[in-house]
């Protein structure tokens, strides 16, 4: 399958500059030449742009909600186009706002899709939820169906269309969980591996027991929305909400080469690499890592 590749220099959906810079940061660390390397047909769709929306004043705690939904609205049609033409979605974040829209897209096309959210966070808190109003934190409320009647209308999200259902959204790596999300995950009974399970289980079999909760038959379009502040931050400083104990390096390359053992990966989004908040040495250690753990989804095998 060729690979779209779609840059997404956004940084609304939290208060930290600098993850507009994330696509350029991940071109340069070479992703396109890795990507041919491989045998992998790429075709670079370039980076989105949006407009500035002026007078954005908070909706409730929500900060910036006209840009965020204004953003994601165009983020879901391009997602959506590259994934009509059959080509695999690869979205460079940008932070994880964009996640919204990458999914909202990708299920006008594929209504079937499971989602693999690897992360520290579950970025499920709805705006009455959020501890922050950084709607980098509440993505998945937006979109899950069954959180419907517990979401607010947001000004700038009316056009959002809830696509998701609990029971095709999977979670690993969790460590920074809020209350409120605590609350939606117990309730609504999301599968969820934190890094407990990973540490009490493994990661062979998390994966295992992670696949079959979601998508049993083995049939389904799988979405990963990977936010590379799932690995732990000695490997990925330059992000914007590091939290101990995460991922390895070797963990991470093995969730990606499970999911490519799938062969219906269908689209990645790589979310919250922001070069601003890291020096030189810390900058490339991020972006090789997230190379080097991506690549094992197209299939670069460590067994050569
Ligand atoms: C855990 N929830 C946070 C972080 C969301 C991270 C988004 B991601 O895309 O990077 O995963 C944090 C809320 N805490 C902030 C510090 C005080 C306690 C609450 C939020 O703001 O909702
Ligand atoms: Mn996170
Ligand atoms: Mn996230």
């Amino acid at each position: 399958k060729k690979v779209g590749l779609l840059g997404i220099p956004f940084s609304k959906g939290q208060p930290r500059g600098g993850t507009e810079q994330g696509p350029q940061a991940i071109r340069e660390a070479g992703i396109v030449e890795k990507l041919e390397q491989l045998g992998t047909q790429v075709c670079d769709h370039g980076d989105l742009t949006f407009d500035y929306i002026e007078n954005d004043t908070p909706d409730g705690n929500v900060k910036n909600p006209r840009t965020v939904g204004h953003a994601n609205k165009k983020i879901s049609k391009a997602v959506s186009d590259i994934i009509y033409n059959g080509q695999l979605c690869l979205n460079l974040g940008g932070d994880h706002s964009m996640a919204m829209g990458t999914i909202h897209g990708h299920a006008q096309v594929e209504p079937d899709l499971v989602v693999v959210w690897v992360d520290a966070h579950a970025d499920i808190n709805t705006p009455l939820t959020s501890p922050s109003g950084n709607i980098h934190g509440m993505p998945l409320s937006f979109i899950v169906k069954e959180l419907d009647g517990y979401v607010p209308t947001v000004k700038g999200f009316e056009w959002v269309k809830p696509c998701l259902s609990v029971k095709d959204l999977v979670y690993i790596g969790l460590r920074d969980v809020d209350p409120g999300e605590r609350w939606i995950i117990e309730k609504f009974g999301i599968k969820a591996f934190s890094m407990q399970e990973v540490d009490k289980l493994g990661i062979r079999e998390v994966m295992e027991q992670a696949l079959k909760a979601i998508d049993p038959s083995g049939t389904r379009p799988i979405h990963l929305s990977f936010d590379v502040d799932a690995l732990d931050p000695t490997i990925t400083p330059s992000t914007g909400t590091p939290v101990h104990g995460g991922l390895s390096f070797r963990e991470g390359q093995y969730i990606m080469e499970e999911l490519a053992n799938t062969g219906r990966l269908n689209c990645i989004d790589v979310a919250e690499v922001n070069p601003s908040l890291g020096n030189k040495e810390e900058n490339t250690l991020t972006t090789e890592t997230t190379l080097e753990v991506l690549n094992k989804c197209f299939g670069q095998k460590r067994g050569g």
